[in-house]
């Protein structure tokens, strides 16, 4: 596996840094990038310490998720997402995490379907500059059947850059870069923590009074 290509050392700076934040608690997370206009995206082995930087961190596959070169390596567990977002958009990156902050939310807001962002200035970095804009990310339930998990997150990836939280789980989000699926990442975690820190103190407020 050819270890020095742009997309390869781009991924492996992404991984580091999300890393850095202590996004990949025990083994999980996944993260993807696409080559050039091409038919095939280099993930993440399955099940490995994301946290450690190494030769055999990534595989190459294809836009079905089978590795396209001879590799002891399994490409993630949930490399179908990722392969539901290359086939259907102009996306180039794909990050997946797990979080306290993103399970919660995903869990307060689960029943609801989805959980909608207003007022808030981060919500430009996920593209959407108006004063008033809206951020709605969708909360999927996590089917333990992944192909079942992609068909019903599939419903929900339209745009080139985007974001779906998994209950329980996690969140997947999507840009046309590794720089704007970053950005985008790093916003919905900024709201994640408002929003849960908010309530808490709305709640203390309420008890109070
Ligand atoms: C250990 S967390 C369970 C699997 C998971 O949700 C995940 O994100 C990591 O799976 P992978 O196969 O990509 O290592
Ligand atoms: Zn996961």
């Amino acid at each position: 596996m050819n270890t020095d290509t742009k997309e390869w050392l781009e991924l492996a700076e992404i991984k580091a840094e999300l890393a850095e934040r202590d996004w990949f608690m025990g083994t999980s997370g996944n993260l993807s990038i696409r080559e050039p206009d091409g038919p095939t995206f280099y993930i993440t082995a399955s099940g490995k310490d994301k946290r450690k930087q190494t030769d055999s961190d990534f595989l190459l596959v294809d836009l079905k998720g089978s590795p396209v070169q001879e590799t002891e390596l399994r490409p993630s567990a949930e490399t179908l997402l990722h392969t539901v977002i290359y086939g259907k958009t102009k996306a180039n990156c794909v990050l997946h995490v797990h979080t306290v902050e993103n399970n919660v939310v995903s869990e307060l807001y689960g029943d609801e379907g989805s959980v909608t962002f207003r007022n808030q200035e981060i919500i430009k970095a996920t593209g959407r500059w108006d004063e008033d804009s809206e951020f709605r990310i969708p909360i999927i339930y996590n089917h333990g059947d992944i192909p079942l998990l992609a068909e019903k997150f599939n419903l929900h990836v339209q745009d080139d850059s985007g974001a779906v939280l998994i209950r329980n789980h996690g969140i997947t989000v999507w840009g046309k870069s590794g720089f704007e699926a970053k950005r985008i990442l790093e916003a919905c975690e900024f709201l994640f923590q408002y929003q849960l820190l908010l309530n808490t103190q709305l709640a203390h407020t309420a008890s109070l009074t």
